[in-house]
C-alpha cells in the first residue's frame, strides 16, 4: 500500500506544528510518507531507521529533536507511555531528564522534551520496530481516533440503560453502585483506550473461568481436561446442579466445570504456591497491568456458598473430582480465590486482547497461554460464555465473549481487538446489562460478527482494519467486476450506498469502461442515465468507453454511449452560452455528425480483427430513418433534460429507475 495514501489523523499533525517554523500539513504529511515508505524499505534505502525518526522529530535549525512529540504521536495512535514495550525509551528519558535537570537546576517541561541526536536514538533504539511500525501506520487499527470515536458513541448510547439488578448473592458485591459503567479497548498491537469507571477494581468473578481453563489446558493439554469436564453448552443458569449423559460437568465455563477445572490446576501443589501461581499468571496474561485479591468478597462468597458446596457433594458423588482432590473445601476455596482475583476495566481489556492476540500478550509480546487452548476457549467462550443466553449472543453477537456476576464482560474479536465492559447490574442470565447492549451496538456498527464477513455481504458496516485507500480499492474492485459481470443489482447497490461510480483503477478503468467492453447495456444505461457518470473517461491508454464498445462490436452500447455524449456535447454548448435559452434558442439545434470512430490497437487491449470489423460495419449500417430517429429522440431528451433541470423532478424515460 502506497504510504502517501496512509492517513494521518488531524489530531496528529496538529500536534507536529509547533516543530519549530510552521510545517503545512501537506509538508508534514509528505515529510511523514516518505518517513513512513522509507521506513517500510529501510533495508534498500542508505539511511537507518534512527536516523529517520530523528530527522522526521528534528526542530528545524537546531541539533535537537522532540521526543515530547514522538510520544504524542504514539499516543494519537493509541499506545500507552506505560506500554511495557516503551518502557525502556521512558526509562532512558527520564534518565537524562534527570541529569539535565541536575545540570541546569531547572524542572523541564516533559511535553517538549529536546534531545540531541545521541540522546533521542539512545531513547528510541530499544522501542525501534514499535515506533517504525506507528510511523508507518502499520498497527491493526490505522484510524485510531475514528475507531475510538465509534466506541465512545455506543459507550455514550449505552450509559442511561437502567435495566437488571447489581448480584446479591454474595453480599460484597451487593455494595456496587449501578449507574458504574466502564469499557476498555486493547488490540493486538496493544493500542488501547478507555472510557467511564475503566479504573475502578471490582472482581473477575466468572470471567476467570475462561483464563482458568486456558491456563489448565496449556498446562495440562486439552485431552486432560476434557477427560474431566465437556463441551457442550447446558442451557441452564451458570449454577444450576445439573451433570450431562456423561455425568460430567457440561462445560468449563459454568460453575460445575470451572471447580472442577480448578481443581485440576497445581493440584499436589500446596494452597499457597497455587495461588501464586494464579496470580502471577493473571498478571502475565494482563501484560502487568494492575490485578489484585479482593479478599473481603472472597470471604463473603466462601460464607455463603451452600449452592456450590451442594453441587460440589454432587459432583463428589459423581467421581467428577480428580484423584489428587481430598478436601473438598480447599477445592472450593481455590475456585473462590480465583473468583476474587480484582482487575479494572483496563486490565480486562489486555487480557482479553492476549486471547484476540492467540495467546501471546500484546503489550509484553510474552506467550502466557498456548495456542491450542486458546482456540478452544474461545470456541467456548462462543458457545458457553453466556450461560443460557449464549445461544442468543451467539446468534445476535457472534463474537466469544465471557460474562460475570460482578458485572464484568469480555468480548474478544479475534486478530484484533480485546474488549472489556464492566456495569454491575446483571439481567436474570447473570449478564451485564450494558455490557449486552453494547455488544450489540458493536455488532450494527462494525463488521466484526463471525458471519459479516461473507463475501457479497451487503451490509456496509465499518471495518476499522482498513486502511483509508484500502476501504476505496475495495469500491473500485467490487465494482469493476460487477459491471464486467454485467451484475446490474451490485452496481444498483453500490449507488445507493453512495459509491462514486466514476471511480477508476490503476489503469483508469471505469465500470463503464468494463460494461462497454462486455456488451452491458443495461449497465451503461443505469451509469449515464441514473449514475450520471461522464460517457467519455479516458483509460491510461486514452481510450474511451465508446471506443472500447465498437472495438467489441457492441451496437446497443455504442448508441447509448453516443448518445449520452452528444446530449452532453448539447448540454455543455448551453452551458457555453450560459444563458437561459430563449424561445428561438430552444429550436432545435442541428446534431453535430458523429465522427466514424478510428479503428483502435492498443498493445494493452488487442481486440480481435473480427470484432474490429464488426463494429465498424455495424456503425456503417444506420439506416437513415433510424439516424432520423436517434435526432427526434436525442431533441426529446434534450428538451426533457432541460425541464427536469428546472423542476429537480425524476425524469421519466431517461432513468433505469432503481
Ligand atoms: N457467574 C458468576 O460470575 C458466578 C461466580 C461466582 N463465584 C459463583 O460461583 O457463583
Amino acid at each position: 500500500m502506497d504510504p502517501k495514501s496512509r492517513k494521518i489523523s488531524n489530531a496528529t499533525l496538529q500536534q507536529w506544528s509547533p516543530l519549530g517554523e510552521a510545517k503545512s500539513k501537506e509538508s508534514i504529511v509528505q515529510t511523514i510518507s516518505q518517513t513512513a515508505e522509507t521506513l517500510s524499505n529501510a533495508f534498500i534505502c542508505d539511511q537507518q531507521p534512527e536516523d529517520l525518526i530523528y530527522n522526521l522529530f528534528k526542530i528545524p535549525n537546531k541539533e535537537e529533536a522532540s521526543i515530547g512529540k514522538l510520544l504524542s504521536l504514539l499516543k494519537n495512535f493509541g499506545l500507552q507511555e506505560s506500554d511495557p514495550r516503551l518502557k525502556p525509551m521512558m526509562q532512558k528519558i527520564r534518565d537524562i531528564e534527570q541529569a539535565k535537570e541536575e545540570q541546569f537546576k531547572e524542572a523541564r517541561d516533559p511535553k517538549h522534551w529536546k534531545l540531541g541526536k545521541a540522546d533521542f536514538q539512545k531513547c528510541i533504539s530499544e522501542s525501534l520496530s514499535l515506533i517504525s511500525r506507528t510511523l508507518q501506520n502499520d498497527l491493526v487499527v490505522p484510524s485510531w481516533t475514528q475507531f475510538c470515536n465509534r466506541i465512545k458513541d455506543i459507550y455514550v448510547k449505552c450509559k442511561p440503560i437502567s435495566d437488571g439488578k447489581v448480584a446479591d448473592y454474595i453480599p460484597q458485591l451487593s455494595r456496587f453502585d449501578p449507574n458504574l459503567w466502564g469499557v476498555s479497548i486493547c488490540t493486538i498491537d496493544g493500542q488501547r483506550a478507555s472510557w467511564g469507571d475503566s479504573k475502578i477494581p471490582f472482581c473477575v468473578q466468572s470471567v476467570s473461568k475462561a483464563f482458568n481453563y486456558s491456563l489448565a489446558a496449556s498446562d495440562l493439554g486439552a485431552d486432560m481436561v476434557h477427560h474431566f469436564v465437556g463441551q457442550e453448552p447446558s442451557g441452564r443458569l451458570f449454577n444450576d446442579i445439573c451433570l450431562d449423559t456423561n455425568n460430567k460437568p457440561h462445560n468449563p465455563m459454568v460453575n460445575s466445570g470451572a471447580i472442577i477445572v480448578s481443581s485440576l490446576i497445581k493440584n499436589t501443589w500446596n494452597m499457597a504456591d497455587r495461588f501464586d501461581h494464579m496470580l502471577t499468571e493473571y498478571r502475565k496474561i494482563a501484560g502487568g497491568e494492575f490485578v489484585g485479591f479482593n479478599n473481603a468478597v472472597f470471604l463473603s462468597e466462601r460464607a455463603t456458598a451452600d449452592r456450590n458446596f451442594a453441587l460440589s457433594y454432587y459432583m463428589k458423588e459423581n467421581k467428577c473430582f480428580p484423584e489428587e482432590t481430598k478436601n473438598l473445601s480447599e477445592a472450593l476455596d481455590f475456585y473462590f480465590q480465583l473468583c476474587s482475583m480484582e482487575v479494572t476495566c483496563e486490565t480486562a481489556a489486555v487480557m482479553a486482547a492476549t486471547l484476540a492476540n492467540g495467546g501471546v500478550c500484546p503489550i509484553t509480546e510474552e506467550r502466557c497461554i498456548a495456542s491450542r487452548p486458546c482456540r478452544d476457549v474461545l470456541s467456548l467462550m462462543n458457545s458457553c460464555g453466556m450461560y443460557d443466553y449464549s445461544g442468543q449472543f451467539a446468534f445476535h453477537v457472534g463474537l466469544p465473549a465471557k460474562s460475570g456476576v460482578s458485572g464484568l464482560l469480555i468480548v474478544v474479536i479475534p486478530n484484533l481487538v480485546g474488549i472489556a465492559l464492566w456495569s454491575p447490574p446483571l439481567d436474570k442470565m447473570g449478564n451485564s446489562c450494558r455490557g449486552v447492549a453494547f455488544c450489540k451496538e458493536l455488532i450494527n456498527n462494525f463488521n466484526f460478527h463471525t458471519y459479516d464477513n461473507m463475501s457479497n455481504n451487503e451490509a456496509e458496516k465499518y471495518d476499522p482494519r482498513k486502511r483509508a485507500g484500502e476501504r476505496e480499492k475495495d469500491n473500485v474492485v467490487t465494482l469493476l467486476f460487477a459491471a464486467k459481470a454485467g451484475d446490474l443489482n451490485t452496481v444498483r447497490r453500490m449507488y445507493m450506498q453512495g459509491t462514486d461510480l466514476q471511480v477508476a483503477d490503476y489503469d483508469k478503468r471505469t465500470a463503464l469502461h468494463l460494461a462497454a467492453c462486455e456488451g452491458h447495456a443495461d449497465v451503461i444505461r443505469f451509469l449515464l442515465n441514473t449514475a450520471k457518470v461522464r460517457a467519455d473517461p479516458k483509460d491510461r491508454w486514452n481510450r474511451t468507453p465508446l471506443q472500447d464498445a465498437k472495438a467489441e462490436g457492441h451496437i446497443a452500447c455504442i448508441k447509448l454511449l453516443e448518445q449520452s455524449m452528444q446530449l452532453s456535447e448539447g448540454h455543455e454548448d448551453e452551458d457555453e452560452d450560459n444563458v437561459a435559452p430563449t424561445k428561438t434558442e430552444s429550436q432545435p439545434k442541428t446534431v453535430k455528425k458523429v465522427e466514424k470512430p478510428k479503428k483502435y490497437t492498443s498493445p494493452q487491449r488487442q481486440t480481435s480483427t473480427a470484432a474490429t470489423i464488426r463494429s465498424t460495419e455495424s456503425s456503417s449500417t444506420d439506416t437513415e430513418e433510424e439516424e432520423e430517429d436517434f435526432r427526434i429522440l436525442l431533441e426529446t431528451k434534450k428538451k426533457e433534460i432541460a425541464a427536469y433541470e428546472k423542476s429537480r423532478k425524476p425524469l421519466e424515460g431517461l432513468t433505469n429507475g432503481i
